[in-house]
């Protein structure tokens, strides 16, 4: 098993069984060890998926992270366990009272109630150059949220974003529905790494990407 894990995640044992882990506050019933560090459901979290099947994500351990679609936390709540400055984009009221509970406990996690597709209502409080998108939004249309939020990213930033077959069409082979997202993605990024989450997560793919340099920015 590797242990090439970011800064600020590891392994850990949890009732017997090595599992990925961050240092907070438990958030959704995780279990927690004594030193603090709670374990990271891939099951739940696209992004411990990809961590689990060990994609090479390249977290720093302080990077600034826009995250879009953060519904209740689960998974953003352990990227501020070990990022630097994380906004947590998420358009349904309801999940986002659940996440400014989650970010109580985290200075560094600040939750927008806002739409992902619209990143002009939001450009004005999230920081530009930064390291990461990562984007987990179930709608359809999920290239054109990417290819929005490329603004907020370093020339060097990475977008990581879990890709849903369903959201964009339910009837669709998701092989396709995959291909027309990635030639979609094109127009503003050079892909470097995809992955199916499907141990985990059914019909999802990973897409590790950097923006282009052209001026094709929305
Ligand atoms: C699969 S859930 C996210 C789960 C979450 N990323 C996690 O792992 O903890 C998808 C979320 O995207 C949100 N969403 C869908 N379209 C959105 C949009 N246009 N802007 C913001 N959030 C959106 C949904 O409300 C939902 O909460």
């Amino acid at each position: 098993m590797s242990t090439d894990l970011p800064p600020g995640i590891q392994r850990r044992r949890f009732d017997g069984r090595e599992r990925l882990a961050t240092r907070g506050e438990p958030v959704y019933g995780e279990p927690q060890d004594e030193e603090g560090w709670r374990a990271w459901d891939a099951g739940r979290s696209k992004l411990g998926a990809m961590l689990e099947l060990e994609l090479n994500l390249g977290f720093a351990g302080d990077d600034g992270v826009l995250y879009l679609g953060a519904a209740s936390g689960t998974t953003v709540s352990h990227v501020a366990d070990f990022a630097g400055p994380t906004y947590a984009v998420e358009f349904a009221p309801r999940p986002t009272r659940d996440l400014l509970a989650v970010a109580d406990a985290r200075p560094n996690l600040f939750p927008l109630l806002k739409d992902a597709r619209a990143p002009e209502t939001y450009a004005h409080v999230v920081e530009a150059g930064l390291e990461y998108v990562v984007q987990d939004v179930a709608t359809r249309g999920q290239a054109t949220v990417a290819l929005r939020n490329r603004r907020f990213l370093a020339p060097d930033g990475r977008l990581v974003a879990a890709i849903k077959a369903r959201s964009e069409d339910v009837l669709e082979d998701p092989d396709d529905v995959f291909s027309d997202v990635l030639d979609d993605l094109r127009e503003g990024y050079a892909i470097t790494d995809t992955r199916r989450l499907d141990r985990f997560h059914d019909d999802h793919l990973a897409v590790v990407a950097e923006p282009r340099a052209d001026d094709g920015r929305s």
